[in-house]
Formats: C-alpha cells, structure tokens, sequence
C-alpha cells in the first residue's frame, strides 16, 4: 500500500514542465522548468512523512497568518492535515497541466485551536489548485464557508524560492522589487516605515521579517520581481477578493539567517544561504466571509 503521504508528481507533457505534490498541506515542493531549473527550495531536512509541515516549497497559512490568535498554531491548519484530490481534476492540456485538492473542516483532525477548535460553530473548505506551464506555476486556494456563521481570516502562500548558486545574502544577485511605497512591519527591529525605491534585500547579519502592506489608496493587487541568484528571475502576481469583492495583497518576505536556522531541526544549517521566502497573502483590510460565501486567492509566478 503507498504511505498516506505519497507525492503526486504531475508533467506537462507538451512542454516538459513538472512538480511535486504532497496530500499532507496540498504542498507544493518542487516546480522544474522544461529545462529542469528548479524555482522551489525544499529543505534537505524537511520532514515528509505528514508528522510535521514541510520545510519549504509552498506552506498553506490559514486562518490565520503567524499567530494573532496564541490559541490557534501559527499559519493555523492547513499545512498541518491530508487534503484529497478532488476527482477528475487532474488534467494536462495544451497549455498547461494540474489538479485540485480539498480540505474540508470536519476533516482537519490537527492543529485546530481557539476559535476554529473542534468545538466551533464555524464550517469551512478549502479548494486549492496548482497548475503548471512553460513558464511557472499558478496556485489559488478557494475557501468556502459552509456554515451560518461569518469567520474573519487571513490567508497566504508561503513561498519558498531557490536561491541559485548560494547568493541569498548577495544583494546583487537576490533581491525584490515591487514594494515602493509600501507600509512596512519589521517585526525583527520592531520599526514600521513606508519603503522606498530600493529593492528589498536580506541583510547580511540578521533575520528579515517583514510584513510590505500596500497604500491605502494605491495598488490592490501585488506585482513583485524576484532575482533569486544568477539567470533565476521571476515575476510574482497574486490577488485575492472575498465574495466578489478584490482585497488588498500584502507581502512578506523572511530568512532565518544562521541563528534561526541552527534552531529549526528541520532546516539544514547553511541552508539560508539558499532560499528567500516571498509570501503574498491577504492579512489586513479583509472583510469576514458570510455563510454560503466563497473567497479566493491566486498568485502566478512566471520564469522570465
Ligand atoms: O517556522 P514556521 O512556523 O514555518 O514559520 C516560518 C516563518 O514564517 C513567516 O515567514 C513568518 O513571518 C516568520 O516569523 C516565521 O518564522
């Protein structure tokens, strides 16, 4: 019998293009270009056997992102639980190749805490599908409340991008563009600024962790560039709404450094130098999700 945490592994046949499922968190660990350039970075130390989230490529964070809420887990449930393929969603076409996976509450058996703890009034579910081309990848997750009552929520797709060639901490070669003017959380110096025109770089001596929300009359949607090594540049684009209605995209951007990653168990120690997480999400400004409604949230990230 396959172990329950068994990859599903998907090709586009007409280009070549390729990735990595896993049922345990619907979590993305691998997207290979026709030409076998790996945009994804999966910790050499990442736990797959579904005891415990995946280090790297694309965590789930819902209900909530980090951990407002001390009684949930931080990035709430959905990395932590089997998802099932939706049937006959898998499909592989002229322009691209994909499947869908979903998580309904009554069966996310871990993880659960404050208000969406067992016990809760709340009802919910999460569609999320991945699709691959030429190109890149695209991901949306759609959740659904099932139930009467509203929930507030945050959502978001913790990217973990390969850095090529070790440069993560090489300004030159790894760096983000597209938040200018954007209200910055530093969680680490605990400063909060506007950004200016610079690209957004990891320092060489300490953690990043920071929250980008956009201005409040300004952009919607995010539209980012990532250098993530040499010849390795991406575009990112996610937008979001919430029963119809579009929702302002925030971005985080984090690497451990060398102290948080001697911390994590999961993540070998020199590996900082390897990865950036660029995470969109919906975090501030979402209104609550009515019964009977849905929400979405969908980035593309593209190969230039
Ligand atoms: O260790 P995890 O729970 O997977 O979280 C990993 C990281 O996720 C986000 O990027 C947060 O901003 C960080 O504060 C957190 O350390």
């Amino acid at each position: 019998m396959a172990a329950a945490n068994s990859p599903i592994h998907l090709k586009h046949t007409k280009s070549g293009a390729r990735c990595t499922i896993y049922p345990y968190g619907a979590h993305l660990t691998s997207y290979q270009t026709p030409s076998g350039k790996e945009l994804l970075f999966l910790s050499r130390d990442a736990i797959l056997d579904g005891s415990k989230a995946i280090r790297g490529g694309i965590p789930l964070c819902f209900p909530q992102f980090g951990q407002p809420d001390k009684r949930m887990p931080q990035h709430g449930f959905l990395r932590n639980n089997y998802w099932s393929v939706v049937e006959g969603s898998m499909f592989d076409d002229e322009e691209g190749a994909g499947i869908s996976l979903e998580l309904e509450l009554k069966d996310a058996l871990n993880a659960r805490g404050g208000k969406w703890d067992v016990d809760t009034k709340f009802n919910a579910k999460c569609t999320y599908t991945v699709k691959i081309g030429e190109n890149g990848f695209t991901t949306t997750i759609v959740m659904e409340n099932l139930g009467e009552t509203s929930w507030e929520f945050q959502v978001l797709l913790h990217n973990y991008f390969l850095v090529h060639n070790h440069m993560a901490l090489n300004g030159e070669m790894c760096h983000v563009h597209g938040f200018e003017g954007y209200a910055v959380d530093d969680k680490i110096s605990g400063t909060n600024y506007i950004h200016g025109s610079d690209p957004v770089t990891i320092p060489e001596n300490i953690i990043i962790d920071r929250v980008y929300s956009p201005p409040k009359d300004g952009a919607i949607d995010l539209h980012l560039t990532i250098a993530a090594g040499p010849s390795n540049n991406l575009s990112l684009s996610a937008s979001g709404e919430v029963d119809g209605v579009k929702v302002p995209v925030s971005g985080v951007v984090w690497n451990p450094h060398k102290e948080n990653a001697l911390a994590m168990a999961d993540f070998g120690d020199d590996q900082y130098h390897d990865m950036i997480c660029v995470e969109p999400g919906m975090l501030s400004d979402v209104p609550p999700l009515d019964g009977g409604k849905k929400a979405s949230f969908t980035q593309v990230v593209i190969c230039l």
